[in-house]
């Protein structure tokens, strides 16, 4: 099921930001830790009364130097471009402004439904200043304080309650959804044109939430395969679709619909930072990784150039260390035919269900062979693991004290998981917990 997606907009300094990390909390992501991967907090899933949704923080996304009108304008338009229901701030502290007047002028035109929060309002006195704001037309307007977390409740309740009824099924089960990632130029549009080719394309415009995103289906061996977001990848109409962190919203998005995400690299430009991080976008979210080296008909190789490649590889990629590297030539179309048996297992290793006798039979080994170091005299005793969740395979480890399960012991039992049962191309995840 797509989730909903809720944007927040409003002028500059009326805490957008404050009211966004107050909604998401503190999510943990699956990796906590990685290092050189800075994370952009202006896209986050939340949830409000069990209903989960996807938040965007327009305030993030700068326009290169547009002046500030334009930037709140262009703020405006990806909320009503990205969301399904639009969270308007202003700050109660200084009344309606033109800006406010400015970006309600850009919201009246759209359809989606806005819930208009007043913010700013830290103790119930300063209510009576809110009426002020009905002006604006966007109905009743939520006293809320982000700093003092005051009001959130309400505002939400009305934000779910504009939430798009009966959303479909986006596609059935069996069928691998994958997208590709990467910075502008590596060659995304032309892979996806070579793995194509000569097929009958079916392309989608799918209803509900995910307005905007163009899927292609894609069949190759009897097999069937939805390439998201390909119109994300192509499109750039308005001033904004070039800026970064736009471009990193819609990759973050693509992602999060996708079981298998490929990572696209630039032979001929070798690995930057920013190839890194979007990198790191597809790993925090625990999808399927395979990581594409483009462009391979463009550099001189000899029989080193691969090998060498790939150290590269695994010395920048450090926490992408599951990820099967393919090499080929989206204009040349050398190789391409081994990029999707490479999808499909990584799928299936994402989905990968391992009997709960024989993973205690690998865990209970591997301590026999390397036990867990003891830490002020008191040793870390494994009782028992169990798998809770797939894509990715999740395992708790249930353990006398978890504080005593470190980084490098975690990834020792990783280790002997990998060995063991393959997980080639998936994130895992181990979870210690106290025996009750
Ligand atoms: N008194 C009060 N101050 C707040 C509240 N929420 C945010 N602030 C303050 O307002 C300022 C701006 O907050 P941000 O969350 O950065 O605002 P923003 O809208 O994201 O700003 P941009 O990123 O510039 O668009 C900060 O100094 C916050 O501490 C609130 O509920 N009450
Ligand atoms: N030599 C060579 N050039 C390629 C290959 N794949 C793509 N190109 C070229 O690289 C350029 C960029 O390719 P695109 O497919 O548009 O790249 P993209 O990643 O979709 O780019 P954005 O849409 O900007 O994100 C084009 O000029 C392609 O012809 C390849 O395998 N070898």
């Amino acid at each position: 099921m797509p989730k909903p997606v809720v944007a927040i907009v409003g002028r500059p300094n009326v805490g957008k930001s404050t009211i966004f990390n107050r909604i998401v909390g503190e999510r943990i992501s699956i990796v906590e830790d990685i290092p050189g991967v800075t994370r952009d907090r202006i896209y986050s899933s939340a949830e409000w009364l069990s209903k989960e949704f996807n938040i965007i923080d327009t305030g993030g996304i700068e326009i290169g130097d547009a002046p500030f009108l334009a930037q709140i304008r262009h703020q405006a338009e990806i909320a009503i471009d990205e969301a399904d229901v639009i969270v308007f701030i202003a700050n109660g502290l200084e009344g309606v402004t033109s800006a406010d007047e400015e970006v309600a002028k850009i919201l009246y035109r759209s359809e989606k439904p806005v819930v208009l929060g007043i913010n700013k309002v830290d103790n119930p006195e300063m209510r009576d200043q809110i009426y002020d704001f009905y002006a604006l037309g966007f109905g009743e307007p939520y006293p809320i304080s982000g700093s003092h977390g005051l009001g959130l409740g309400d505002l939400l309740d009305a934000v779910i309650a504009n939430f798009p009824a009966n959303q479909s099924e986006e596609y059935d089960d069996e069928i691998i959804k994958f997208s590709l990632i990467g910075r502008p130029n590596v060659g995304k549009s032309s892979l996806v044109n070579a793995l194509l080719g000569e097929e009958r394309v079916i392309v989608s415009d799918i209803a509900g939430t995910t307005r905007d995103a163009i899927d292609t289906m894609y069949k190759y061996d009897g097999r069937e395969y939805v390439i998201i977001d390909t119109a994300g990848m192509r499109k750039k109409g308005k001033v904004y679709e070039t800026t970064e962190k736009y471009s990193v919203l819609r990759a973050l998005r693509a992602i999060e619909r996708s079981d298998v995400v490929l990572v696209v690299l630039n032979a001929e430009e070798g690995i930057i930072e920013q190839d890194k991080k979007i990198a790191g976008y597809a790993h925090e979210a625990g999808k399927a990784v395979v990581i594409v080296v483009n462009k391979w008909d463009a550099i001189e190789k000899d029989e080193k150039t691969m090998k060498e490649f790939e150290e590269k590889i695994k010395a920048h990629f450090l926490f992408l260390n599951y990820a099967p590297i393919v090499y080929l030539s989206a204009l040349t179309k050398k190789r391409t035919h081994t990029l999707i048996p490479m999808i499909d297992l990584a799928s299936e290793n994402h989905a990968m269900r391992v009997p709960t006798n024989v993973l205690n039979d690998v865990i209970m080994d591997a301590v026999a062979m390397n036990p867990a170091p003891a830490d002020k005299g008191v040793r870390l005793k494994i009782y028992y693991v169990t798998q809770v969740a797939v894509k990715p395979p999740t395992f708790v480890v249930f353990v006398n004290e978890p504080e005593l399960m470190h980084f490098s012991y975690e990834r020792f039992l990783e280790n002997r998981l990998r060995e063991a049962f393959g997980f080639e191309g998936t994130p895992i995840k181990l979870i210690a917990r106290a025996r009750k």
